[in-house]
């Protein structure tokens, strides 16, 4: 016998659980499904405890700075505390009791299985059976691309779980992939002592961000220690007691492990999207611009394939819960100024579009950069100072429409420019702007001044 409810929310990673927990406490009766950990990947594999690892690696290179700017220091990197303030602060051992509790404690129904639509507004979850009046909001997430290489699948590779899990780290490691994940996990575990190679196929790493970030982080990583074989491709891999990975031009790279961070996938296997209109062989969830993905149907969060980035994910699940509230003026949500940055050291931030994209959309492109060293705070900084402002106006409409902060706290810099972007200020304005001496913030006033 089904039981009736309001709305189900399928997966409750950070998007579902922010959908699950806002509908209760409005008033709706709310069931919430999940196999897994309540929070999904930022809290116990993802965001959190990677920065906990980033933050603790950029001390060990910070005090590595001290010698010739504030005396002598050393450093004995020790991953343990890393491993602990992991297991005991961030992800409570991989214990979501919390989690579930605060979620439970906003009125949500929370059942812990793994949910399959089985007809327009109804919902299978172990032997139990929802039918929703409202709707079904699908809220999946994604899992790693496993890439089909000759001999990979079967090896004990890592994926990010295995990576941020680690109590101890090995000798060396082959980073399969340069984007966010392959960069920051690569530079962490070279600052606390492995030898890492990262393999990206394309011909640079950070391969969707401008160029100059592309080749920054390069150049900075490299000076960590770590190998890059760029613009090839891993053939085949082969594991014993190592890996020994393959490339495309006949060399080969080997490590103790192997981290593939080649991107993400969605995982709707037996989710019954067809149930409801919803085509499960497309790559992601297609929704319009209040979410919604067929009738009673929306989707947020990383399986919507727009920014797979948790502010994206809060971001949509706030549009898509006033538009189930049928609130007044409910947004719709709008994407020209979505904010993401790679927490390498320099940071690197950036907003809306690139030079390359803006100039794909036919766009009059004008742009200026500026490099953080040769700015009064970046000189001043010295060790650890790279970076640089880019900003990239539509000179027609006299507006930035994207720009990119990298540096020392390249991601806080980038907010004024996240503002300029998404509220479309005019250049004009912004040049007219008082920017605080010596802030590096300072950096993109003068980029400003170069449009
Ligand atoms: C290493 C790493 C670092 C990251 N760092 C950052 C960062 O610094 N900043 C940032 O903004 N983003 C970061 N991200 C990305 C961020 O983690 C994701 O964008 C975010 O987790 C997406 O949330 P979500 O709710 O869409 O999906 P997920 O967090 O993937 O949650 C989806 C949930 O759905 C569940 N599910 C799947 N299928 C079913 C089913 N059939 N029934 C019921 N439940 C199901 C899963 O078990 C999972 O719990 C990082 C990701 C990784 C891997
Ligand atoms: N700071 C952050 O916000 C942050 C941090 C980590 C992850 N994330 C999110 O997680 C998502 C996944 O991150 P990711 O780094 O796995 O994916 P990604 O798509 O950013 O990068 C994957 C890289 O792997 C390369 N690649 C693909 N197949 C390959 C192969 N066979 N051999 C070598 N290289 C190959 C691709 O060219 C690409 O550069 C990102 O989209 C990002 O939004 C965000």
């Amino acid at each position: 016998m089904a039981e009736q409810v309001d709305v189900v929310v399928i997966g409750l990673g950070v998007g579902g659980e922010e959908t699950a927990g806002r509908l209760a406490q409005a008033g709706l009766d709310v069931v919430g499904i999940d196999p897994r950990l309540v929070g999904g990947e930022c809290p116990y594999w993802g965001c959190i405890p990677s920065k906990m690892m980033i933050r603790a690696a950029n001390l060990v290179a910070e005090t590595r700075r001290v010698d010739g700017m504030a005396g002598r220091a050393t450093v004995e990197p020790d991953w343990a505390p890393v491993a602990r303030r992991i297991r005991d602060e961030a992800t409570d051992n991989w214990n979501d009791q919390v989690a579930v509790d605060r979620l439970v404690g906003k009125g949500v129904t929370f059942l812990r299985e793994r949910a399959t639509i089985t007809a327009p507004g109804t919902v299978q979850a172990g032997d139990r059976t929802f039918e929703a009046s409202k709707g079904i909001v699908v809220a999946t997430g994604t899992v790693p691309v496993v890439p089909p290489i000759e001999g990979l699948a079967g090896t004990p590779f890592w994926t990010n779980h295995e990576a941020i899990e680690a109590d101890t780290l090995p000798a060396s490691i082959i980073v399969l992939g340069g984007g966010a994940i392959g960069l920051e996990l690569a530079q962490v575990f070279a600052r606390f002592g492995v030898a890492v190679t990262v393999v990206e196929a394309a011909d640079r790493v950070l391969v969707l961000e401008e160029p100059e970030s592309s080749a920054l982080a390069q150049e900075v990583l490299e000076r960590d220690g770590i190998t890059f074989r760029t613009g090839v491709r891993a053939e085949a891999v082969s594991y014993d007691d190592g890996f020994t990975v393959r490339l495309g031009d006949g060399s080969a790279v080997t490590g103790e492990k192997l981290l593939v961070a080649t991107g993400r996938r969605t995982d709707v296997r037996g989710l019954g999207l067809d149930a409801v209109g919803v085509d499960p062989s497309a790559r992601f969830v297609a929704v319009d611009e209040q979410l919604r993905a067929a009738s009673n149907v929306w989707a947020v969060g990383d399986v919507t394939g727009i920014g797979a980035f948790t502010h994206n994910a809060m971001y949509q699940a706030n549009v898509a819960v006033l538009d189930i509230l049928g609130a007044d003026g409910a947004p719709r949500a709008r994407y020209h100024a979505m904010p993401r940055v790679t927490f390498t050291d320099p940071e690197i931030g950036a907003v809306g579009l690139t030079e390359q994209q803006a100039r794909d959309q036919g766009l009059d492109v004008r742009t200026a950069i500026t490099q953080i060293p040769d700015s009064t705070r970046g000189w001043i900084h010295k060790a650890g100072n790279e970076g640089f402002v880019k900003v990239v106006m539509d000179a027609s409409r006299g507006v930035l429409v994207g720009a990119t902060s990298a540096g020392p706290v390249g991601g806080e810099v980038l907010s004024g420019l996240a503002v300029a972007v998404h509220a479309a200020v005019p250049v004009k304005e912004l040049q007219q702007m008082i920017f605080a001496y010596p802030t590096f913030h300072r950096a993109y006033g003068e980029a400003l001044k170069n449009l």
